[in-house]
This record gives C-alpha cells, sequence and structure tokens, in this order.
C-alpha cells in the first residue's frame, strides 16, 4: 500500500539516493585523512558525488523564506496557533522567550568551541566510554560514500560529565561539569514545554496526551563542530537526515550552516540571535497522525568560518511507551497513517536500516510493514 507520507516525502529534494559503497574508512584512517582545518588541501575522503554536494551556500538565505518565529510569552491561545500554523507549513521554526538564560548559551558555545579545539588524541581520551566522539564521519559508515565535515560529540548518559569535564578541563571540571547540566537543565524544561504546546495546537487535551508527556525526556544531545572547509560545495558537514525523537531543539551560533528541504529546494535558515531552532521529530509526526511532519535538514559548510551546533533531542524515554496518534487525530478525513510502534525498536531499525534520509522512518511505520521491510533490504 503507498504511504501517504512516503509520497509527500518522496517529492523532498534529498530523496535522490546517496550513492552507496559499503567500504568506509575507518575513524582514525578518516582523522589521518583530514587536514587541520587551517590547511588548503582538500581529501579525497570528504569528497561527495555531485549528485549530492550543495548548491545552495551556507548563507544564501532568501528573503520571504525565513522560518516562522514563535514568541513563547504571547499569549498562549495566539501562540498555539502560530505553532499550529507553523509546523502545517515548516516543520521547522525559531522560539524567543524561550526562558533559557543568555549567558548560560553562550557559556555552553564556548565550551564546546573549546572542547572541539583541543587536541584529537585528548577529545578521543576525553570522550571514552558512554560519550561517543565521531571525527569526520556520517552518521553510517555503512550507508554513505564519503565522510562528513564535521566532528561530532554525542552524549545519551548525563552520568558522562564529570567525566569529560575532568578530562577535558582538569582545572575547572567542577565549574564546568555545573554549566553542562545546568544547560541540558533549561534544555530538559524547554523540551517539554514545547511538546505541551505541540500537542495543545493539535486541539488535543493534555490528558488525553499524558502518555507521551510523561514518556518522553532526554534521549541525546549532540555538540557538532564544523571546521571551516576549503572546498565547502563538494562537502557535507551533516548529510540530510530526519530526528528519530520527538522534538529537537538546536541552538547554533551566528555563521549559518542548517539547511532545511522544502518544496523542493533546500532553505538556508538564517541564526537569530538569542532564538532556538525547534524542529518537528519522526517520533511526533506518528504521534500526531501525520499532521505535523518531520523535514528533511542538512549542514553545509564555508571556506571561512568554522561553525558549532548544539542540538538536545526530545523524546520517548519509558520503555514501554508506545507512540499511537490518539483518536481525536484519527477520522474519517484522517485515516491512520503509521501503525503503533516503541522508540527503541524504531532507533535499531535506523542503524540496520540501508535507508537514506526519511525513507527508513516512513518504511518502518508503514501500514504494510512486512512489505516494506523486504523493500528496505533493497539498496535504495
Ligand atoms: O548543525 C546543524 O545545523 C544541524 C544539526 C542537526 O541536524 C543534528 O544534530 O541533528
Ligand atoms: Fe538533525
Amino acid at each position: 500500500m503507498a504511504l501517504q507520507v512516503t509520497a509527500a516525502a518522496s517529492s523532498t529534494v534529498s530523496s535522490a539516493p546517496l550513492a552507496f559503497i559499503p567500504a568506509r574508512p575507518s575513524t582514525s584512517k578518516a582523522a589521518m585523512d583530514l587536514p587541520s582545518s587551517s590547511s588548503k588541501v582538500f581529501p579525497e575522503s570528504h569528497r561527495w558525488p555531485p549528485s549530492d554536494c550543495p548548491k545552495v551556500f551556507h548563507n544564501q538565505y532568501i528573503r520571504g523564506l525565513e522560518l516562522p518565529v514563535i514568541d513563547l510569552d504571547e499569549d498562549e491561545r495566539v501562540c498555539l496557533e502560530k505553532l499550529r500554523k507553523a509546523c502545517e507549513e515548516w516543520g521547522f521554526f525559531n522560539v524567543v522567550s524561550h526562558g533559557v538564560p543568555q549567558d548560560l548559551m553562550k557559556s555552553m558555545e564556548g565550551l564546546s568551541k573549546s572542547f572541539f579545539g583541543l587536541p584529537v588524541e585528548s577529545k578521543i581520551q576525553a570522550t571514552e566510554g558512554s560519550w561517543k566522539f565521531r571525527l569526520y564521519e556520517s552518521f553510517s559508515r555503512k550507508k554513505y560514500t564519503a565522510c562528513s565535515w564535521v566532528e561530532g560529540l554525542n552524549v545519551h548518559d548525563l552520568s558522562a560529565i564529570p567525566q569529560i569535564a575532568s578530562c577535558a578541563w582538569p582545572e575547572q571540571s567542577t565549574t564546568i561539569s555545573k554549566t553542562f547540566t545546568d544547560y541540558l537543565r533549561e534544555m530538559d524544561k524547554l523540551g517539554k514545554r514545547i511538546l505541551r504546546l505541540l500537542v495543545l495546537s493539535l486541539g488535543v487535551k493534555e490528558s488525553t496526551a499524558s502518555d507521551l508527556l510523561s514518556g518522553c525526556g532526554f534521549t541525546g544531545t549532540r555538540f557538532n563542530y564544523y571546521p571551516s572547509c576549503p572546498e565547502p560545495s563538494m562537502a557535507l558537514g551533516l548529510v540530510p537526515h530526519t530526528d528519530p525523537n520527538c522534538v529537537t531543539i538546536l541552538h547554533q551560533d551566528s555563521v549559518g550552516g542548517l539547511q532545511i528541504a522544502r518544496k523542493g529546494q533546500w532553505i538556508a535558515v538564517k541564526p537569530i540571535d538569542n532564538a532556538i531552532v525547534i524542529n518537528i521529530g519522526d517520533s511526533f509526526q506518528a504521534w500526531s497522525n501525520c499532521r505535523y511532519k518531520s523535514v528533511e535538514h542538512r549542514a553545509v559548510v564555508n571556506s571561512d568560518t568554522p561553525r558549532v551546533s548544539i542540538g538536545y533531542f526530545y523524546g520517548p524515554v519509558a520503555e514501554d511507551l508506545v507512540i499511537q496518534a490518539p483518536s481525536e487525530l484519527v477520522d474519517g478525513d484522517h485515516p491512520p497513517v503509521h501503525r503503533p510502534f516503541r522508540y527503541m525498536d524504531y532507533m535499531s531499525w535506523r542503524t540496520t536500516s540501508n535507508l537514506f534520509g526519511k525513507n527508513a522512518f516512513n518504511v518502518f511505520t508503514s501500514l504494510d510493514f512486512p512489505g516494506a521491510a523486504a523493500a528496505a533490504s533493497e539498496k535504495p
């Protein structure tokens, strides 16, 4: 059975398959290939096939195609209406008056830059264990032809904070642990607040959504560092993808590089001072019965200025939470689009599937899943 969402997603710009070559260099090989960011040599390991290369510059913003801005201090009814429109039309928006102290955001940005500025060996040493340090690699070695122009630090376990702080900044580890913890607490508060508003903006009562609201929390955070790149038009910072969780909170510096797929083109997102970018993840798309969609996005790089971004992923943490649209969102005009699923199963599927971009989600949640599973084992 053809899925509504599959059809919609296939019209996005990024559905063009990224070339598939199973063998990829190991992390250390990729690191060895990578020149220091000041070098003018572009390593072949990072050259993407022309069809995947970005044609829109990091700062090629289009007037009139800016992300909606939601002021969280506005009257709740007005805010919900704007939110609904932003989610239906974009799947991405900026929030202002979000309550996260500006100095905390700047401190975190500074810490992130300071961490990525450490020698490679120190970064690897400081992140052994539950921190996963990804060095110039694509999300999955199996899936992609080339490495991404990014260093990424993924954190799934908050108890690792003191370890990284004491390895990376032995002299100030207590203060730095506190900054990390305070920051993540603020992100958690914001994630909770946004998820509730999203539910209400769909006209669903909080009580109906209680399983979702109480079953979501921190599913991870990722620090991205994109060094300046001698050949940005042949490189990708992050490959096109959707986020699997419910709500992503993206804090970026002022350089620019985030691009989102919209109506067949890539739109460069202009950073706004003190604003935070929010996007809908796959799990919320499923819960909303596809009223709100997760949107493919990517990061491009530039030749002048390194960039940092910090993604905070808020989503299902309760193991027994089944992601399923509430009855208010299913009717004759809105038949069920996705099958119910558990987040952990979806995450396992993502790591083993060969599908790119949003296709992994579309196939995994399709209502005729057994047939779709066979399709997924084929090369895209
Ligand atoms: O750096 C960016 O702008 C995008 C980051 C992102 O999409 C992610 O970490 O999932
Ligand atoms: Fe993302």
